[in-house]
């Protein structure tokens, strides 16, 4: 196959942040994805339905001209959110998901939640309305291992508050692991996973071994091997429960290459060359549409965008980093060449 034709991808996990690094990945976004599920962990956090309709606005004034794209917006869950806010944010067609992050658990979560029965009455609410709860799904115990944190957190809190919130949809986000791939495969449809492009083409290695690579440092961190694996058997499967959220997280060279540095890929530019590629590979090519056009929009609720981006088998360049106001920013570097480029 030279050339392959699918509806408009949507990314259903993406950060655009703000200002002047907004301005600067937001092109790289709308030229191939007609809408995206837009993070909330902006400095401060994006809280109110007013917050969220300002944020909004500010992203459509840096769209450039000529280019279409919706962001969808989400609240950050604090233990001090208003039900009511929540409920009024969703009614009026603002606000798509509500983002759970437990208080510390990455970059920007110091406002998350720490204590659970805070937040009760509010996703007693969600479930209500059906507005969908996405989670970054990590504990933050200093006692558990950094590879566990995410089979963890599916134990001792998914599951708990999925059962104590019967009916909530929840979107298990940038899922790195076998055992959230297996946990999302025995639920109804009321749950389903992100997948990032990253995470089906690294594991730890990548990161840690011949010399640490901090553009390849994100969270949840990279796995082992098995782990990768189960995930491009997710996401090639077609399974509807599986869609994309690149969890494209730009941040400058300067604040990632540092002793303490930033967690994030930045995987805008060339994350459908890379998919395209991943999915070729895996004798899947047929089943990319599902993964980056068609759950998505189904587990939203959502129409599948009628128009169309087209693949053909031509070597892409991909540039090794953006220029930003505030300094460059690396593009992950898939480690092989990309032979699929967006015409
Ligand atoms: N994924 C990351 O490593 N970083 C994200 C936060 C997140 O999605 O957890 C960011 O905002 O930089
Ligand atoms: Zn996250
Ligand atoms: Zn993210």
């Amino acid at each position: 196959m030279n050339s392959l034709t699918i509806a408009r991808p949507d990314d259903w996990h993406l950060h655009l942040r703000d200002g002047a690094m907004m301005r600067a990945v937001l092109p790289h976004t709308a030229q191939h994805f007609a809408r995206a599920i837009i993070m909330p962990n902006l400095v401060p956090p994006v809280v109110t339905g007013a917050q969220a309709a300002a944020y909004r606005d500010r992203i459509m004034a840096a769209l450039p001209d000529g280019m279409a794209f919706e962001p969808l917006m989400t609240l950050y869950l604090t233990e001090d959110t208003d039900p009511d806010d929540v409920a009024a944010a969703h009614a009026s067609g603002l606000v798509r998901a509500v983002k759970l992050y437990p208080a510390g658990a990455t970059t920007n979560s110091a406002s998350g939640v720490a204590d659970f029965d805070k937040i009760r009455a509010t996703l007693e609410r969600m479930a209500q309305i059906g507005l969908p709860l996405c989670v970054h799904g990590e504990v933050t115990d200093a006692d558990v291992d950094i590879f566990d944190r995410e089979a963890v957190f599916i134990d001792r809190v998914l599951d708990p508050l999925r059962r104590a919130t019967p009916g909530l949809r929840v979107v298990m986000e940038h899922i790195t692991t076998s055992d959230a791939v297996d946990y999302a495969n025995a639920q109804d449809d009321s749950l389903g996973a992100t997948i990032t492009t990253h995470h089906l083409v690294i594991n730890r290695n990548h990161i840690l071994a011949g010399g640490i690579k901090p553009h390849y440092y994100c969270l949840p961190v990279a796995k082992r091997e098995g782990h990768r694996l189960a995930l491009r058997k997710a996401a090639t499967s077609g399974d509807a429960r599986f869609f994309l959220g690149t969890d494209s997280a730009p941040h400058t060279d300067a604040n990632k290459l540092l002793p303490c540095g930033c967690a994030g890929c930045f995987t805008a530019p060339n994350t459908m060359a890379i998919l395209a590629q991943v999915f070729e590979d895996d004798g899947a090519l047929d089943n990319l549409e599902r993964f980056t056009s068609r759950n998505g929009p189904a587990f939203y609720g959502l129409p599948v965008n009628t128009d169309t981006l087209t693949l053909t088998k031509t070597p892409t360049q991909t540039p090794g980093h953006i220029d930003t106001d505030d300094g460059p920013v690396t593009v992950f570097d898939p480690g092989f060449p990309l032979h699929w480029s967006v015409t």
